[in-house]
C-alpha cells in the first residue's frame, strides 16, 4: 500500500536538504543567482520552447551535481576529518562533475543567448 504520509515526509527532508544547500554552500549561491539570471534572460527573449528544454536541462544538471558534490564533500568529511590524500582525491572528482556540468550550461547558454543579443 503506498503511505502517502511517509512519502509527503521525503519531501520535506529533501526541501530540508536544499535549504542546507542554499544556506551553507557559497557556490549554490551563486547557482542561484545564475539560475535567476538565466531563467530572466530567458523570458525576456522569449525563447523558443526547444531552448527553454535546453536551458532547464543545463540548470537542473549543475543543480543535483552541486547537491550530490556537497552530500559526497559531507561523507569525506564524517569519514575522514583528519588529511587523506584519498579522501581529497574523493573530494576533486566530485568537484570536477560539477565543473563539467558548469562548462555544458555555459555552452548551452552561449549557443542559445548568441543568437538573441548579437
Ligand atoms: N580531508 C581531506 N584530505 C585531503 N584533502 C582534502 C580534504 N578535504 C579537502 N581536501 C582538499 O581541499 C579541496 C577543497 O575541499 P573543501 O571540503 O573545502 O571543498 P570546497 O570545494 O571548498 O567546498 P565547500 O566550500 O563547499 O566546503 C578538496 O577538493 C581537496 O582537494
Amino acid at each position: 500500500m503506498i503511505d502517502i504520509n511517509k512519502n509527503l515526509k521525503s519531501y520535506k527532508y529533501a526541501v530540508k536538504g536544499l535549504k542546507h544547500l542554499l544556506v551553507f554552500e557559497n557556490n549554490a549561491r551563486i547557482h542561484l543567482a545564475a539560475t535567476v539570471l538565466v531563467l530572466a534572460l530567458s523570458a525576456y527573449f522569449r525563447i523558443e520552447k526547444t531552448e527553454w528544454l535546453w536551458i532547464l536541462l543545463a540548470i537542473t544538471l549543475v543543480w543535483t551535481m552541486e547537491l550530490i558534490n556537497t552530500a559526497i564533500e559531507k561523507i569525506v568529511d564524517f569519514l575522514s576529518p583528519e588529511f587523506h590524500p584519498a579522501a581529497g582525491k574523493i573530494k576533486d572528482l566530485a568537484a570536477a562533475a560539477v565543473l563539467i556540468a558548469a562548462i555544458f550550461a555555459l555552452i548551452v547558454g552561449v549557443i542559445i543567448f548568441q543568437e538573441y543579443m548579437f
